[in-house]
């Protein structure tokens, strides 16, 4: 049972050292079945050079495991906070990419410099405000899961627009329809950030792209009208 999920998953993970995205055991991926009420999720802990399919973790939509023999991700809350308020994210990705990683610990949101973020991002990735002492003593990883939901429903922000987010001092996560979408998204992240580093340092001064090539860009791969590829 499950055995797709988990290879999927499974699948997902390997993409992350593979791509430079994690080292270790950096990060985690999920990916929500909404019919079946279930998650599956990378287990804590575990390097994903000796990780196995069967050692994904299945749990239901609270995060009680229902089907594993090892513990799940610590991030687990982080995902079920996601999943139950957004229903059009299907899979999340959380990383340490280095890049990325920066401007969260700097507190920075990825401003859209250029096209390539405007392909993906339809707008700024925002960074959320830091978590308060009783967050972090609570429950941190629920908590780490509500301020994100927070920051885009302050900042009026469409999760199936921006599908990522940095969490300040901490790291960023992405999401998608399935997990290798939301693994490619954590990827163009990653490439965007760095090159947002670099136009920053280059000239302090650096003008996020107008409105109107943001648009172009965001709407001919994403729009009701899209054209990119091969239709
Ligand atoms: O940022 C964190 C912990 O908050 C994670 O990315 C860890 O680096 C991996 O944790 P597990 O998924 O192995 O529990």
């Amino acid at each position: 049972m499950y055995e797709r999920l988990r290879q999927e998953v499974f699948d997902a993970c390997q993409m992350l050292p593979r791509t430079g995205l994690a080292i270790l055991t950096w990060g985690n991926v999920s990916r929500v079945d909404r019919k079946n009420e279930v998650i599956a999720i990378k287990p804590s802990g575990v390097p994903y050079d000796m990780m196995k399919p069967e050692d994904i973790v299945v749990c239901d939509l609270q995060g009680r495991v229902v089907d594993g023999h090892l513990r799940p991700s610590s991030d687990l809350p982080t995902h079920v906070a996601l999943y139950a308020a957004w229903p059009q994210v299907e899979a999340i990705v959380h990383t340490h990419s280095p890049w990325a990683t920066m401007l969260a610990q700097a507190g920075i949101d990825l401003k859209p410099f250029g096209t390539t973020h405007a392909d993906t991002f339809y707008g700024p990735v925002p960074c959320t405000r830091p978590l308060a002492r009783n967050e972090v003593d609570g429950d941190y990883e629920l908590e780490t899961g509500r301020v994100i939901l927070e920051t885009f429903q302050e900042r009026g922000i469409a999760p199936d627009q921006v599908p990522a987010v940095l969490v300040a001092s901490h790291g960023p996560f992405a999401w998608g329809h399935d997990a290798k979408q939301a693994v490619e998204n954590a990827l163009v992240l990653e490439q965007c950030a760095w090159m947002a580093v670099f136009d920053r340092l280059m000239d302090p001064e650096v003008m996020p792209v107008p409105a109107y090539l943001l648009d172009r860009h965001y709407q001919r791969k994403h729009g009701e009208h899209a054209t990119y590829g091969q239709r």
